[in-house]
């Protein structure tokens, strides 16, 4: 029988807890969204198959508890990640500032080559806003990896985040490839283009 995909790629969402990792994860791999808030204990997957330059990419996405108590736990996943999304939530400073902290963490547990990408959820709460967009693009430059604000809540940008990061593991991995092969950050995307020029917020 046919293999059903050509390539499986693990990602793994961390951020603070409540910034919305698993809200993403089910806005991407069911559609879905639900206002009620029930931490992750551990670690849990979903998966959903996507088709990025013309290849079946199956995405194995897990979804890791923030709560500082679940640190051993979640941490020992990191190394089998290809792709790493690192989610603060835009009206929380502290989820932000602590992304340097997930930063640190990857770089202590994860592989080498693991891909990185940034997300500043719930942009769709316009009015409560604490993260400007503009800091989020720094840290994301300075660190040489894409950013997205997203919404769980509208499904912006969630699929363009998802696959963005899957395009990139694909290319590094020897995939497809245009253009050169040095990636600047947010700019070679058209999922990204759209980023720049999206109104995130659910009006
Ligand atoms: N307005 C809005 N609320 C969101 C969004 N994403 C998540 N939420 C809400 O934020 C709360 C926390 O979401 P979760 O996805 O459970 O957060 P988490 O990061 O998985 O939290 P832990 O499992 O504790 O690490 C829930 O009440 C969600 O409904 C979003 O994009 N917009």
């Amino acid at each position: 029988m046919a293999k059903a995909y050509d390539h499986l790629f693990k990602l793994l969402l961390i951020g603070d807890s409540g910034v919305g990792k698993t809200c993403l994860i089910i806005r991407f791999a069911e559609d879905n969204f639900n206002n009620t808030y029930i931490s992750t204990i551990g670690i849990d997957f979903k998966i959903r198959t996507v088709d990025i330059e013309g290849k079946k990419i199956k995405l194995q996405v897990w979804d890791t508890a923030g709560q500082e108590r679940f640190k051993t736990i979640t941490t020992a996943y990191y190394r089998g990640a290809m792709g790493i999304i690192l989610v603060y939530d835009i009206t929380d400073e502290k989820s932000f500032e602590n992304i340097q902290n997930w930063m640190k963490s990857i770089k202590e547990n994860a592989s080498a080559g693991v891909e990185r990408l940034l997300l500043g959820n719930k942009c769709d709460m316009e009015a409560k806003r604490k993260v400007q967009k503009e800091q989020a693009d720094k840290l994301a430059r300075e660190h040489g990896i894409r950013f997205f604000e997203t919404s769980a809540k509208s499904s912006m940008n969630v699929d363009e985040a998802f696959s963005s990061l899957a395009r990139d593991i694909l290319l590094k991995s020897g995939g497809r490839r245009s253009g050169n092969g040095n990636k600047p950050p947010s700019t070679d995307l058209k999922t990204c283009d759209k980023k720049t020029t999206n109104k995130c917020s659910l009006g």
